[in-house]
């Protein structure tokens, strides 16, 4: 079963745009287990645009399914990561001035800064996942650097599924062989939405999570949260 672990960056976002504490974080990630989602992921970005490095040890009580933190390994990032303790962590290669994420890791180039930091994370049971392109050589970086996890770097496939579906997906399954190959299991995230989720899901056995949060928020906006989040689990059954 592919959970839907949902991304409440921009419930952050919201919050912030008026120095507030309305919408409330805490409150929204409450409601998004209680509208059925299945894990909870926050991205705190350095500059803390939206989550604050203090709504994630806010967080932390209070999720009861799965909490997974997001970010640049950077040492306040890791400090962060070490004090809470998340049942997941995903590393990703983040530049601090980035819009959003933009790139996945280059396994072969950083094995040893991953390496490390890795065993440092399982060391705590913390289950490490790290964010790459759907490449077979990154892939197999990852099975050397010894992550549990990796999430495919979806954007290019939201980005071509609408004029060629069955391109834009190649280099996912094939990705998909070769984390199997090496017992690696497979999250997925970055512009899912409800239109590509399903075509993802069913073409990508094993899938074991989705990290979803820029669209599911802006579809919430229309269809409200807890429609939104039933509609993109009909998607993964
Ligand atoms: C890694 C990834 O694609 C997302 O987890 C990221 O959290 C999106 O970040 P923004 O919400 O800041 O766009
Ligand atoms: N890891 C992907 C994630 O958490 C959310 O990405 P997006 O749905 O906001 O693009």
């Amino acid at each position: 079963m592919t959970k839907l672990s949902v991304n409440i960056n921009k419930i952050a976002t919201l919050r912030n745009a008026r120095g507030g504490d309305r919408p409330n974080v805490v409150q929204a990630a409450k409601d998004c287990e209680r509208f059925g989602a299945q894990g909870i992921t926050v991205h705190p970005r350095p500059d803390e645009r939206h989550i604050r490095y203090q709504d994630v040890y806010d967080l932390k009580p209070i999720v009861t399914t799965e909490f997974n933190i997001e970010g640049n390994p950077t040492p306040d990032f890791l400090k962060l990561v070490k004090d809470v303790k998340p049942e997941q962590v995903t590393l990703v290669p983040d530049a601090p001035d980035a819009i959003t994420s933009n790139a996945g890791w280059d396994t072969i180039k950083h094995k040893d800064f991953l390496t490390d930091i890795i065993s440092e994370m399982k060391s705590l049971g913390i289950r490490t996942s790290i964010f790459v392109d759907p490449l077979e050589s990154i892939i197999e970086g990852a099975a050397i650097v010894g992550t549990d996890r990796v999430e495919l770097y979806t954007e290019d496939y939201a980005r071509h599924y609408h004029s060629n579906r069955k391109a834009a997906i190649a280099p996912y399954v094939k990705a998909v062989v070769k984390a199997q190959e090496y017992g690696i299991g497979l999250n997925a995230g970055h512009d899912l939405d409800l239109d590509n989720l399903k075509y993802l899901k069913d073409n990508l056995p094993g899938l074991l999570e989705v990290s979803i949060g820029h669209a599911l928020i802006c579809d919430a906006l229309y269809l409200g949260l807890e429609n939104t989040i039933q509609l993109y689990l009909r998607q993964l059954k």
